[in-house]
C-alpha cells in the first residue's frame, strides 16, 4: 500500500503540519524525522496550555487502550520539552492505518509548543532507538507500516510558502526530475544521519573539505540549517554588514545585503546547493534580516532542516538505510 498526505507550512515556513486521524479524532501534527515519539496535545493538559489547539481525548476514542504505568519525556535541541502518559490507538495517515500505534499524551509541555497553536503534536519519523517511552520504547508509525508498504520508504516534498507532500510506500516519479543522489545513513543515534565532508560558499564556489561537518542529519522538524560554527562564520564573512546578534538569537544582516549561495555535501558524491535567496529566512523589521543558516551551538552534528529540504525532493529509505535528494519536478 501507499499513502500521501499534505504538508502545510506555518508562517516563515518554520514548520510543516500534516493531518492525522487518531481514534477517529483529526489532529494536525509536525512530521519530524529528527525524533521518534508520536505525541499529541491531550485533554489532560491544563486548559491554559491547550487553548487554541485540538486536543486528543482518549475517553472519546472507541479504540484507545491505555499502556498503564508507561510514561514518556522528551527534550529537543531548541530547549523545548514535553512529558506525559501513553496508550495505543488506531492512527491513520493518508488512508493507511496502524491499528495499534503507541500514542503519547502530553500532560505537560514547554512554552514554545503552547504558543504554536497550529501544532497539535509531533509525529516522529526517526528511529525508535530514541523513542522515550518507559518502561519499553515503542515503534514509530513508519516502522509499524513499513512491512505493508509497497516500498519501505517515505518521501518529503516540502514547498516554500505552499502546501507540499509526504508520501509513504512509493517514490513518486512525478515529484522529482533527474537522479536521486543517495548516501548511506547510520541510524545508530536514532537519526537519518550521514557524512557531510565539505561545504561550498558561492554558487560557483569551490567545495571546502570540512572535518567538523560530519555527522549531519536530515531533520524535517527543524526550521533552519544549523551548521558548525566555523562554517557559518565563513559564510557570513562573505555578507556585508552581517553580525551575530545575541538578542535576535543568531546571524543577522542588512536586508539589502546580497547573499552568496551555499551548499553542503550529502555524503561524498553530491553537494546540495541553495541560492542566496534560499538562505534569506525572515525580515525582523528595521531593515534587519535573519539568515536561514545558523550555528548548531557546538552540538557536534549539523542539522539540515526545512531551509534546505524544501528546495529538494527528499527520500528516506528505511529498507536500504539511505537518504537521497533529487531536484524537484
Ligand atoms: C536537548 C535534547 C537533545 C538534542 C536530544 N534530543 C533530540 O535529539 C530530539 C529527539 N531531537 C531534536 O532535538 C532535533 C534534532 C537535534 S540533533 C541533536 N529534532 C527534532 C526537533 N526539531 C523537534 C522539534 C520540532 C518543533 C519544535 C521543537 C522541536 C536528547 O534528548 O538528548
Amino acid at each position: 500500500e501507499t499513502a500521501q498526505v499534505t504538508a502545510s507550512p506555518e508562517q516563515n515556513d518554520s514548520e510543516y503540519l500534516s493531518p492525522v486521524t487518531i481514534g477517529g479524532q483529526a489532529l494536525t501534527l509536525d512530521f519530524d524525522t529528527g525524533s521518534a515519539d508520536l505525541w499529541v496535545f491531550s485533554n489532560s493538559l491544563p486548559s491554559s496550555d491547550s487553548a487554541g489547539h485540538v486536543t486528543f481525548d482518549p475517553s472519546k476514542s472507541p479504540t484507545f487502550t491505555p499502556y498503564s504505568g508507561a510514561t514518556w519525556q522528551i527534550a529537543y535541541g531548541d530547549g523545548s520539552s514535553a512529558t506525559g502518559s501513553v496508550g495505543f490507538d488506531s492512527v491513520t495517515i493518508g488512508g493507511v492505518t496502524v491499528a495499534h500505534q503507541a500514542v503519547e499524551l502530553a500532560d505537560n509541555l514547554s512554552g514554545a509548543f503552547v504558543q504554536d497553536t497550529q501544532n497539535d503534536g509531533l509525529l516522529g519519523l526517526g528511529f525508535s532507538t530514541i523513542n522515550t517511552i518507559q518502561p519499553q520504547r515503542q515503534k514509530t508509525f513508519f516502522e509499524n507500516i513499513m512491512p505493508s508498504l509497497a516500498l519501505p520508504v517515505f518521501t518529503a516534498n516540502l514547498q516554500a510558502d505552499a502546501s507540499g507532500t509526504y508520501t509513504f510506500g512509493a517514490i513518486d516519479t512525478a515529484q522529482y526530475s533527474g537522479p536521486i543522489h543517495y548516501t548511506p545513513i547510520d541510524s545508530s543515534a536514532g537519526f537519518w544521519q550521514f557524512t557531510s565532508p565539505s561545504y561550498t560558499i558561492g554558487s560557483n564556489g569551490a567545495s571546502v573539505p570540512c572535518t567538523t561537518c560530519s555527522p549531519a542529519i536530515a531533520d524535517t522538524g527543524t526550521s533552519l540549517v544549523l551548521l558548525d560554527d566555523d562554517v557559518v562564520s565563513a559564510y557570513y564573512a562573505q555578507v556585508n554588514g552581517a553580525s551575530q546578534d545575541q538578542s535576535q538569537g543568531g546571524w543577522v544582516f542588512p536586508c539589502s545585503a546580497s547573499l552568496p549561495g551555499f551548499g553542503v555535501a550529502i555524503g561524498s558524491g553530491y553537494t546540495a546547493m541553495l541560492t542566496g535567496q534560499d538562505v534569506m529566512y525572515e525580515s525582523l523589521g528595521g531593515g534587519v534580516c535573519y539568515g536561514g543558516l545558523q550555528s548548531n551551538a557546538g552540538q557536534g552534528v549539523q542539522i539540515f532542516g526545512d531551509v534546505l529540504l524544501r528546495h529538494y525532493f527528499a527520500v528516506f529509505d528505511g529498507g536500504a538505510k539511505r537518504f537521497g535528494l533529487a531536484k524537484k519536478a
